[in-house]
């Protein structure tokens, strides 16, 4: 497998502390690996040093091979390096189409504004969004907001995309939507790095999951190797928990 992504001994520090320490890994094209720690473990920091809004201290980012460790955000979002935010943050007063179609104006070069938005349509469509396209953004329920944020991300024609904590604040039911959408962009041969405390919901569409912890990759491999390390479970898991996802066959 091609290596789409990768960090060689990456590192960032913000005054004293190290929020991201000698980190390395490779994404695999078309690949969903799940990123999993505890609240500050780094995880954001660690996107925000492959979407350029924060320039690693020390290491390498490097994009189909080539380094791409001090672009600038602009230049990571044409790359198609993409993510979606924790806090969604649609323009509250444009519409849901409009709201897609300035994504496309941004990242997939439309040849005039009516393009944009015939292409923000079929985004809509795609995340389930065509009946709400002319409501106001800021009148969207949560489960909408995410499938919007979504919409605006494809947008962006990402060639990577790093979810974070899509799935938090929903029900089960609109877990399970949401878990669908990932899979179907997935199949859009789309590189997915999924950010997610819910552990059932992250062990259910990784291939490959990543631990972090005060800021270092302290397991990676295969789920059910990850979930089972006595690391991860000292670190992030605690024994009961680890024990109920094998006893329910999570992993
Ligand atoms: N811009 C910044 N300036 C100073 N410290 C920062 C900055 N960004 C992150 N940090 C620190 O780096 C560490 C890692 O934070 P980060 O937000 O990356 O963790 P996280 O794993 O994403 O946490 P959460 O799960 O709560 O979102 C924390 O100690 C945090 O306070």
């Amino acid at each position: 497998m091609t290596a789409i992504l990768e960090l060689r001994n990456v590192s960032r520090t913000f005054g004293g502390i190290r929020a991201v320490d000698d980190v390395s890994f490779s994404l695999n094209e078309g690949e969903i690996v799940g990123l999993i720690g505890p609240n500050g473990a780094g995880k954001s920091t660690l996107v925000n040093l492959i979407t350029g809004v924060h320039t690693p201290s020390a290491g390498k980012v490097l994009y189909r091979g080539e380094d791409v460790t001090r672009q600038k955000p602009h230049q990571a979002a044409r790359r198609g390096l993409a993510r979606t935010f924790q806090i969604v943050q649609p323009f509250p007063e444009m519409s849901v189409l409009e709201n897609v179609a300035a994504g496309e104006m941004f990242g997939g070069e439309p040849s005039s504004y009516h393009e944009a938005e015939e292409r923000a349509a079929e985004h809509l469509d795609f995340v389930g969004l065509s009946h709400v396209a002319k409501t106001p953004a800021s009148s969207l329920t949560l489960p909408n907001r995410k499938r919007l944020e979504l919409a605006k991300s494809l947008a962006m024609k990402p060639k990577v995309l790093m979810l974070d904590e899509v799935n938090a604040g929903l029900n089960p039911a609109e877990i399970d939507g949401a878990l669908d959408l990932i899979s179907r962009i997935s199949r859009r041969g789309i590189t997915i790095l999924i950010i997610e405390h819910l552990m059932k919901v992250v062990l259910s569409v990784s291939q490959r999951l990543m631990v972090l912890h005060h800021g270092a990759l302290i397991a990676e491999g295969a789920p059910g190797e990850v979930v089972r390390d006595p690391k991860v479970v000292e670190a992030y898991l605690g024994s009961k928990f680890a024990k109920r996802l094998e006893s329910e066959n999570y992993v």
